[in-house]
């Protein structure tokens, strides 16, 4: 059998594919199918950390917080991602997997704080990291926040699991002659707006040379392809 391309990922987790067929909140058929594709990397011996995101409970720039303080409905925003870190750990016991969640929000009672030696070393022992309330600053987004521990967690890739199965030449989602890229550069994706990332995760990836992926989450097995390295989504690199 051949080895995984990567020996650690972090995982970007859309808050939104939590959601499944639903219009808000946490479904669990598509949250259980979610944990068993992770929780067949892990049994390929691939360390494995997650960044989740909050846009199926709150987010800051949703019509829910028009006219309230940005800062206020970013920090809402933090919380919601919260509560998904404890909905996929509780998943992933339900499958036997074992993981840690470390809040970049202190919120002692619910989640350990965030601390990269220790995160680390969960990594090292085989255990899921997965990582709340983003960056812990408002008006980032948790795209920015799977770049930044990306980047601390010294991970091969950082995988972006989203709605889309890659990045294409224009929103897939309202124009149906957009065309998937297979690989593409990070000026390339910056230059023409192509808008799957924001552009301060993008930025941050590309000045610290740290490859990116996109790809489905609906896509059955598409997970284990991206970390054997097969042709799945898309690859973004310098
Ligand atoms: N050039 C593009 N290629 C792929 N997707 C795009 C592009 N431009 C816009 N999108 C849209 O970006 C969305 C994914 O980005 P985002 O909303 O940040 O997802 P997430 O909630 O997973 O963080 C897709 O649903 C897609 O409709
Ligand atoms: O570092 C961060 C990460 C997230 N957020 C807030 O949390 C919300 C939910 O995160 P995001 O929109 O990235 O989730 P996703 O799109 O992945 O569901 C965002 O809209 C922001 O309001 C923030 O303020 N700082």
């Amino acid at each position: 059998m051949t080895a995984p391309a990567y020996k650690r990922i972090l995982l970007k987790l859309s808050g939104e594919a939590l959601m499944g067929e639903d219009s808000y909140g946490i479904n669990r058929a598509t949250i259980d199918r979610m944990v068993s594709e992770v929780a067949e990397v892990v049994r390929l011996g691939v360390q494995v950390a997650v960044v989740i995101g909050g846009g199926n409970i709150f987010r800051g720039v949703a019509p829910a917080a028009a006219g309230m303080d940005r800062a206020t409905a970013d920090y809402m925003g933090m919380l919601a991602t919260v509560m998904n870190a404890l909905a996929l750990q509780d998943a992933m016991r339900r499958q036997g997997l074992v993981s840690r969640v470390q809040s970049a929000l202190n919120i002692e009672q619910v989640a350990e704080p965030y601390i990269r030696g220790k995160a680390m070393r969960y990594l090292e022992e085989g255990k899921v990291v997965i990582f709340g309330a983003g960056t812990g600053n408002p008006f980032f987004t948790t795209d920015t926040a799977a770049a930044l521990r990306g980047m601390e967690m010294n991970v091969d890739v950082v995988l972006k699991a989203t709605k889309v199965d890659g990045v294409y030449t224009d929103d897939p989602k309202t124009n149906p002659e957009a065309m998937r890229y297979q690989r593409l550069t990070f000026d390339e994706a910056i230059v023409k707006n192509l808008k799957v990332m924001d552009a301060t995760a993008l930025t941050l990836c590309r000045d610290q040379k740290m490859p990116l992926c996109v790809f489905s989450i609906f896509k059955e097995g598409a997970l284990k392809r991206v970390v054997m390295g097969e042709d799945e989504g898309t690859l973004v690199q310098c």
